[in-house]
């Protein structure tokens, strides 16, 4: 459905110099730098699947989400979604996809939330019956009811980001591309922006390329994961490979009775320690979590154990580390 392949976009910026010489000096000549927020980038994606586009600030995500959006041109490279090339068949193309970016608004700020998805429906041409049944789906679903008929500028962040997913899906995309969907919102709307995310996808067979840096949404939702760093692809694959990849450390938070010196375990790292508590994280691939409590016996007495696994987040930290980005 989507073939992204050697895509690569560079951007021309001026620098900036500091002080009265330099500045007048830029006056007249201006020296520029290359930023290469592409580099010979290729995937694929089937229809169906939602993709966690993942890495950490400046990686490329948005610039590739605008490419395959058909907003930016690249250099060199192909992107062919559903046969289609974004930047050359716009017309027609974005009749297909619906994009949401968390930090930007596609609604008229000033005019209420309802003419915007009219304008919308006139702009892509929907028929008014697939206009209608959409609609009052998408109300439903995401709760609109109540602030519908404001303007967007007297929205709440949350209430706005449920109006932008809405309107991207007016017209029946069968890709979605959000970039930062629940970027700023509280966790009630966060889990109810996931539910309807995995909604749509299973029930609408809407193919999702999710850009975030909320791990939580990649675990809720994404099973394949690209990762980018300095506009290239550094992995390529399931969630679940990732974990067991990195995932063998094990958080082990302890309490114990009054101990006035910090303990030692062998094959463990310390996080933390107060006198009645410690953190530890145990890579179990070197010593067994038994062998731990066994040692923590031996030198404290213990009152409560807690064993975690490595949260996604800490997992990703890895990751970037390893890849150096
Ligand atoms: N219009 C532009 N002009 C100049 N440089 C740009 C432009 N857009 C992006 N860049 C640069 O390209 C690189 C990639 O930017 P991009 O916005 O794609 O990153 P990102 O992965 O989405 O980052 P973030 O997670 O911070 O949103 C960055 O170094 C950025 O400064």
């Amino acid at each position: 459905m989507i073939a992204v392949e050697g895509l690569s976009k560079s951007f021309k910026v001026a620098k900036r110099s500091t002080g009265l010489r330099q500045a007048t000096k830029a006056l007249f000549f201006r020296e520029h730098t290359t930023v290469n927020a592409l580099n010979d980038l290729s995937f694929s994606i089937n229809p169906g699947e939602i993709v966690g586009y993942i890495g950490p600030n400046g990686a490329g995500k948005s610039t590739t989400i605008k490419v395959m959006s058909g907003i930016l041109v690249p250099d060199r490279g192909t992107c062919t979604i559903m046969g289609y090339t974004p930047w050359k068949d716009r017309v027609a193309y974005v009749k297909n996809i619906g994009v949401v970016f968390g930090q930007r608004s596609q609604l008229w700020w000033d005019v209420p939330v309802i003419d915007s998805f009219e304008l919308l429906r006139d702009i892509y041409k929907v028929p008014d019956k697939e206009y209608k049944a959409n609609l009052d789906l998408l109300i439903e679903t995401l709760e609109l009811s109540t602030f519908i008929k404001l303007p967007v500028r007297q929205l709440s962040l949350g209430q706005r980001m449920r109006c932008e997913i809405a309107a991207s899906l007016l017209h029946s995309p069968k890709i979605l591309f959000l970039d930062e969907p629940t970027i700023g919102l509280d966790a009630v709307s966060k889990i109810a922006v996931r539910k309807f995310i995995k909604t749509i996808n299973l029930e609408k067979d809407v193919t999702i390329i999710l850009t975030t840096h909320d791990m939580f949404d990649i675990e809720a939702l994404a099973d394949r994961v690209l990762l980018i760093g300095k506009g290239k692809l550094l992995y390529d694959g399931r969630l679940n490979e990732l974990r067991s990849r990195f995932g063998s450390h094990k958080t082990i938070t302890v309490d114990y009775r009054v101990m006035e010196k910090p303990i030692a375990i062998s094959g463990a790292e310390l996080l933390s320690w107060t006198p009645e508590r410690c953190v530890m994280s145990v890579d179990t691939g070197k010593v067994t979590v038994s062998e731990v409590i066994t040692q923590l016996s031996n030198q404290v007495d213990l009152l409560d154990v807690a064993i975690e696994a490595r949260p996604i987040e800490e997992i990703i930290v890895q990751l970037y580390k390893e890849y150096q980005i």
